[in-house]
């Protein structure tokens, strides 16, 4: 199936590399890092997995691989352990303070938690939403490498049921089908694909809006409000993609490179000679088959010490900290009344926020 077009974005009349989708609060910024950056952080990557105390040979990987900086995410407390930091690296340290402050209301603390990945073409990661209580509003992926289509839609309430499933409850961890759970901070709606109880498939959620955003390479994607909190997002696991001529339309007017040789050339045979433009078989969309190439990100969030366990967002069927004060009660609500007053646990604590500093 063809990809999906998004909704026309707001160009920034002062900067039109800057897409918004105001209504969601989601932002991608084009050529965020120059050609000599993205080749920097492609040999840090490769470096660091040298170092690796179970180096994975990359050549040979079908499945995503991620590297950790900073705080580490341990999912036995749902928040980062102040004590586990790695070091993060200068090429990546430097991108920090040029990030946009996108809440200005908000007091801005750099990320903090950093997790490179490669995806080698054919995988992926399932559609989830980013842990809520223990991290900061604005989440930040850079794309490099090659360009990835990210696809996007409300969460629904299959997400919402996945969510509340006994492997997710407390302590245990699917984490976007991550290779390292204890570490990673995303919560997955759907890693299973569909059962026989006629559940839709992980992408899908029928009858809700989805459409997939075309990534290139060096562009920044921010997420906050309803994309951060309301929606899921994820990129499927495919060897080539499907897209529409119209959707490569805006990148090509804007002069964005890396959408791959035969986006870049328009119509006809690409460079490869594998792929021309099409007529897609659903539809008389014209279409463009184009291969994936390895694809590395760089996800950027601020650990919340001070909330831990806490969020008021407006999505709680999607919101781990909700999550966990539901079984909380739930549990509450079957254990036997001994008569004892025990003392509050940190999720009894009031919601309210303490001022950050
Ligand atoms: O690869 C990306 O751009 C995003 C990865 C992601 O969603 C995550 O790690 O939570
Ligand atoms: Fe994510």
């Amino acid at each position: 199936m063809a990809l999906r077009p998004p909704p026309p974005p707001t160009i920034d009349p002062a900067n039109p590399r800057v897409w918004r989708w105001e209504d969601i609060g989601l932002t991608l910024i084009h050529d965020f890092i120059t050609e000599a950056e993205e080749a920097a952080l492609i040999a840090g990557f490769h470096a660091h997995e040298h170092k690796s105390p179970k180096p994975q040979p990359l050549a040979h990987s079908k499945k995503r691989i991620s590297q950790h900086f900073g705080y580490s995410f341990d999912y036995t407390t749902f928040s980062a352990a102040p004590d586990r930091y790695t070091p993060i690296p200068d090429c990546i340290a430097s991108l920090l303070p040029r990030l946009p402050q996108v809440l200005p209301e908000k007091p801005f603390r750099l990320p903090d938690q950093l997790t490179v990945q490669y995806y080698p073409p054919g995988s992926g990661i399932p559609p989830h939403v980013d842990t809520h209580s223990a991290f900061g509003e604005a989440l930040y992926s850079l794309s490099y490498g090659s360009a990835v289509p990210m696809q996007f839609r409300p969460a629904g309430p299959n997400d919402a049921r996945k969510m509340r499933l006994p492997k997710r409850s407390l302590t245990a961890s699917t984490a976007a089908g991550s290779p390292e759970p204890s570490s990673s901070a995303s919560a997955s709606a759907s890693a299973s694909s569909s059962s026989s109880s006629g559940t839709p498939k992980p992408e899908e959620e029928e009858d809700l809006p989805t459409w997939d955003l075309m990534l290139p390479p060096r562009s920044l994607l921010v997420m906050t409000g309803p994309s951060r909190y309301g929606y899921v997002h994820g990129i499927r696991a495919r060897k080539t993609d499907l897209v529409p001529v119209r959707m490569l339309e805006p990148y090509r007017r804007l002069g964005v490179s890396g959408l791959g040789p035969v986006a870049e050339e328009g119509s006809g045979a690409g460079k490869d000679g594998l792929s021309k433009t099409e007529l897609a078989e659903d539809s008389d969309e014209a279409v463009v088959t184009v291969p994936r190439r390895g694809r590395y990100s760089l996800t950027m969030r601020t650990v919340e010490f001070d909330t831990i366990g806490r969020c008021e967002c407006a999505y709680p069927g999607m919101c781990d900290a909700r999550i966990r004060q539901e079984q909380l009660e739930e549990q509450r609500g079957k254990a036997p009344m001994n008569g004892q007053c025990e003392p509050p646990t940190p999720s009894d604590a009031p919601a309210t926020k303490p001022a950050m500093t």
